[in-house]
């Protein structure tokens, strides 16, 4: 077994390369002898940077083409940011380790504000997150968004050029890339509800493949994994793509899950809350039940106002 290379097929992005390394490493470490290797790669997402996500089909962008590589014997394991994984996996392929998370909650950057709060009137701030520009705008109506995308890296000198009074990026990604001193300030759940699954890595593989499953098994973390799964299943049972914003955190107190969900307006007029308390083991149960809940309070309005286009996307 450990004459075996495990390959990883990874976009070349600072982050995911961080992420990929971080794998590597960890693999290596829980399995002395094991050899992983990089097999770096460009995906449309990574082409097509100038039109905001939302609109030419979304974070699967990411990664179909580490998928197909993994289909097709290039490689044995995809790492992904957890809130860049789309609900399903083509067939024959799935998420099989959810590594520890790191920090959940977005960041508040700006060279000139230490918050949001803090932002002159009619003040431009730098997303492309319609989560985040729904949070932004219901907190506060008169700031001007824009889109922004590219590389963690690429959107900070668009702020540093003064495109932007202020732009949100995730703290987890900032942190990856030794990138904290940026952070003006960390913003609670309360302030802007994190996206399903920000802040962890999950590893995605050939469902055929148990050797590769059995050693990724030594990373998965079991309180990391199921915040994940109660988050993924409110978001799959609302059936959101990213063209709608919708934010779901969990959190653990002690045994007990605690999930709270929001689904909005782009636009921020229209904001949906709702949340659940219940053990760990109803996770996926809690999920769905929050989405019904959801759903039945508005949700499926705003959903409907997305898919039909009446909604300024
Ligand atoms: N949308 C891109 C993306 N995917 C994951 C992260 C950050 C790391 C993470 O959430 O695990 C980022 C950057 C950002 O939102 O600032």
């Amino acid at each position: 077994m450990l004459d075996k290379i495990l390959r990883i097929a990874t976009r070349q992005s600072p982050l995911a390369l961080w992420q990929a390394h971080y794998v590597q490493q960890r693999l290596m470490a829980c399995h002395p002898g094991l050899n992983v290797e990089l097999v770096p790669m460009v995906t449309r997402g990574d082409v097509i940077l100038d039109t905001p996500l939302a609109k030419v089909g979304g974070k699967g962008l990411f990664v179909k083409e580490l998928e197909l590589a993994m289909l097709e014997g290039r490689a044995d394991i995809a790492v992904h940011s957890m809130k860049d994984v789309p609900v399903d996996f083509p067939e024959g392929l799935g998420l099989v380790t959810i590594c520890e998370r790191d920090d959940p909650l977005d960041a508040f950057v700006s060279n000139h504000y230490d918050s949001v709060d803090a932002l002159p009137q009619g003040a431009i701030v730098g997303t492309s997150s319609l989560r985040r520009q729904c949070q932004l705008s219901a907190r506060r109506p008169d700031l001007v968004i824009r889109s922004l995308r590219g590389n963690v890296g690429t959107r900070l000198s668009k702020l540093d050029a003064g495109d932007y009074d202020a732009i949100i990026l995730a703290v987890a990604g900032l942190k990856r890339l030794a990138l904290t001193d940026r952070i003006r300030h960390a913003m609670p759940a309360e302030e802007s509800l994190p996206a399903v699954g920000q802040g962890a890595v999950g590893i995605e593989c050939r469902l055929d493949d148990q050797q590769t499953i059995t050693l990724l098994a030594a990373l998965n973390d079991d309180d990391t994994s199921v915040r994940v799964r109660a988050e993924r299943a409110m978001n799959t049972r609302l059936e959101g793509g990213c063209q709608v914003p919708i934010g779901s955190y969990a959190v653990l107190e002690g045994d007990d899950l605690w999930l709270r969900g929001l689904v909005g307006s782009p636009d921020g007029k229209q904001m949906i809350r709702g949340e659940r308390r219940g053990p760990r083991a109803d996770a996926e149960k809690m999920g769905i039940s929050l989405a019904e809940e959801l759903l039945d309070n508005g949700a499926r309005e705003i959903l409907a106002d997305v898919y039909q286009g009446n909604s300024p996307v």
